[in-house]
């Protein structure tokens, strides 16, 4: 069924660096990477869920761009979609998060992203302004 086993994340930049959050639970997970995002609610357009999460999990309002690639197949049977993501409204806070880094291009590796995340961070890296162009 479309919209079900579908989670959604954002790939926000600013300022040629990417936010990435560092998980809280569950303890599998605890202290692994990701994109700010989630589960999609059944029903729930997936853009909109999108908004959402940031909301609930960083307390800001963002405007989502290009998609980032296709379905990334996640290791827990989900698959998950990307988008570029701007903050138009407030500050990124970790309100569910462990904590938050903004990464510069030459330390997209310096977390332990979560291991699905690991194409996406590759796709985000070669879509990112050239620092030497
Ligand atoms: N949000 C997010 N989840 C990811 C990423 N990479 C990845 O493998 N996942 C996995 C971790 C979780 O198993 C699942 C997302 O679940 P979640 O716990 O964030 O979803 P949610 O906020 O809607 O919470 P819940 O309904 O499960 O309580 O996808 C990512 O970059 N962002």
């Amino acid at each position: 069924m479309t919209g079900t086993r579908l989670v959604v994340g954002a790939a926000i930049v600013e300022g040629g660096r990417l936010l990435a959050a560092q998980r809280s639970g569950p303890p599998a997970l605890r202290g692994g990477w990701e994109f700010p995002g989630g589960k999609v609610d059944p029903g729930e357009d997936e853009r909109a869920a999108l908004v959402r999460e940031c909301v609930e999990e960083l307390g800001v309002q963002v405007v989502l761009g290009p998609r980032v690639g296709g379905d990334w197949p996640l290791d827990n049977g989900y698959r998950m979609h990307v988008w570029f993501a701007t903050v138009v409204a407030g500050v990124p806070r970790p309100l569910e998060h462990l904590a938050l880094r903004w990464l510069e291009p030459h330390e997209l590796y310096d977390v332990p992203w979560l291991p699905a995340d690991l194409p996406v961070v590759a796709a985000i890296e070669k879509l990112l302004p050239s620092r030497d162009a």
